[in-house]
């Protein structure tokens, strides 16, 4: 019987879970890693998703140092970073920041960068970053109080989900969806499969 490695999730974003569950995957564990994700001065949106996805990767391995039964796991872990031009825009805590960056986002394309690390059982680090071109409509200053009283700007980069009523401010999208939501699907079980991770182990299990 072939050697099946549990994977850990260092995620405690229900997005992370939600796409990978779509993809058949269920991690073992989640460990959801709390870090400052403060993005250094002059740090491209880029370098930042990929720095934060091997922190949270790393800091996973750290804490599992030493624990039995999980030595020959894999870790995985991700960042979604939001930018318009180099200008980052992070998860909101007050309204009045999501406020600005609707407000920055209306009518403009912009980036939305994901960095997915994968920690192997073998203890290798394999990374990428993908992009995705997000386009949103003119927002009228209606759809930003709007959005804004729904909520669901919450905990979300760039201040909207696009699994969400956003979704409908979407005039044109290059690149990968699942992305946006938090995890480029095709991306992160190729990376998975390509380190030998059982990734139809439980599609025929309904
Ligand atoms: C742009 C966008 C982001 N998001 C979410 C995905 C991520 O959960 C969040 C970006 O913040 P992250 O710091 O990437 O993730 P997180 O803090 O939610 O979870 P963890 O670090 O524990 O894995 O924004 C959406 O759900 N929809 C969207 O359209």
């Amino acid at each position: 019987m072939a050697l099946t490695h549990k994977l850990i999730l260092a995620s405690g974003s229900p997005r992370r879970v939600e796409l990978l569950a779509q993809a058949g995957i269920e991690p073992a564990r989640l460990m959801p890693m709390d870090l400052d994700e403060t993005p250094k001065r002059t740090e491209h949106p880029r370098s930042l998703a990929w720095r934060l996805s091997a922190e949270k990767a790393r800091a996973a391995l750290a804490a599992i140092k030493g624990e039995p039964g999980w030595e020959g796991s894999y870790i995985l872990a991700a960042d979604t970073v939001v930018s318009v031009g180099r200008r980052i825009l992070g998860k909101p805590e007050l309204v009045s920041e999501a406020s600005s960056a609707l407000h920055l986002l209306s009518g403009r394309s912009h980036r939305v960068y994901t960095g997915v690390c994968l920690i192997t059982p073998d203890r290798t680090v394999r990374q990428k970053v993908v992009d995705t071109k997000v386009r949103f409509k003119r927002l009228s200053s209606h759809d930003i109080d709007s959005y804004l009283a729904s909520g669901q700007w919450r905990g979300k980069a760039g201040a909207y989900g696009i699994q969400g009523i956003a979704g409908s401010f979407v005039v044109k999208l290059v690149g990968s969806y699942t992305n946006v939501v938090g995890l480029p699907l095709y991306e992160t079980v190729s990376l998975l499969a390509g380190e030998g991770y059982d990734v139809h182990d439980s599609w025929t299990k309904g």
